[in-house]
């Protein structure tokens, strides 16, 4: 299975990411930075891991165009490289994806009365920290609503007050996610469990923020379940979603020290922060294509 996207996005010169995962076994590295040289192309980062886990290799590299292409009228370089990853592809039965650095990422922002995590996107993804593109803030709240119209961004809002409007809500999201080509969901503390349909059409392509350091205090209230239990340090997780609820597989994590003196709502307010950088990180990883995924664990190649 592979996928090319190759949209140029600057004036600098293009390069290229390719992330596969095959079954590991001798020649994979050889193979691959042979069909970068037969293609003009010039590795400028490469990281790669073999789990011992699940057997599988896995490799994310960074490549740069050098050579214009033979003789004949030169084909671009992602079909060049294409064509010369053709048979390592195929002989090592390879899952892969050919993607242009820097390409913004189409993503769907779903919010519910919490906005620093929104707020927190809109504004790295105005200074061009987060390569993102977001066509639309669907939320089952209007909280969010002056923070979009802030940026600019188009904010629509969808009540959910029964399994009806749920079932309408996430139907409305697939729609968008045709319409508009998306390809990332954030769950950016939208806060209503996703139906295991809904899981399934969007397996590996949303993320969500958990307000606690999993596994750790599931669920809608961690604040106050940390107050109750007297922890010194409270977090977030960014994490895939699946059907079952705060147990997908963990991007990223962040944690900060806390004491007795703070109650649930300064636990909060507190928290906030650690939400909103351990989504952006998770966030920027998944538009760089630095997420890969080894069975219900991910590796980072950052
Ligand atoms: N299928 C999944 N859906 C969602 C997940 C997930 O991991 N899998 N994460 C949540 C976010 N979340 C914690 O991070 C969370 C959100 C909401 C609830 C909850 O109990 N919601 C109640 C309604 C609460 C309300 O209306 O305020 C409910 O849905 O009945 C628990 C955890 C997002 N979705």
């Amino acid at each position: 299975m592979y996928s090319v996207n190759a949209i140029a996005t600057s004036a600098e010169p293009p390069q290229w990411v390719l992330t596969l995962s095959c079954i590991d076994g001798p020649g994979i590295v050889h193979a691959i930075s042979g069909a970068v040289v037969a293609a003009g192309g010039n590795i400028e980062e490469s990281q790669q891991f073999a789990s011992r886990d699940t057997g599988r290799f896995f490799m994310r590299l960074q490549v740069g165009a050098v050579a214009p292409g033979g003789p004949e009228a030169p084909a671009p370089f992602e079909e060049r490289f294409a064509r010369a990853l053709a048979p390592v592809t195929e002989r090592y039965r390879m899952t892969w994806r050919l993607d242009t650095v820097g390409r913004p990422v189409r993503t769907l922002l779903l919010a519910s009365t919490a906005t620093h995590c929104v707020n927190d996107l809109l504004y790295r993804q105005r200074n061009g920290q987060v390569r993102i593109d977001v066509p639309l803030i669907l939320s089952n709240h209007t909280t969010a609503r002056d923070i979009a119209d802030f940026y600019g961004v188009p904010f629509e809002h969808r009540a959910i007050s029964g399994a009806e409007d749920k079932a309408a809500f996430e139907a409305r999201v697939l729609d968008v996610v045709e319409e508009q080509r998306i390809e990332l969901v954030v769950l950016a503390r939208y806060m209503q469990i996703l139906s295991p349909g809904l899981c399934e059409a969007l397996a590996g392509r949303a993320i969500n923020i958990h307000h606690s350091f999993l596994p750790g205090f599931k669920g809608a209230n961690p604040y106050r379940q940390a107050h109750a239990r007297g922890v010194k340090l409270i977090g977030a997780t960014a994490h895939f979603v699946t059907t079952d609820l705060d147990e997908g597989p963990i991007i990223e994590q962040d944690v900060v020290r806390v004491d007795h003196s703070y109650s649930p709502a300064e636990l909060m307010q507190l928290g906030q922060d650690e939400e909103a950088r351990t989504l952006r990180r998770a966030v920027t990883w998944f538009a760089e294509n630095r997420i890969l995924l080894d069975g219900d664990r991910t590796i980072i190649f950052r």
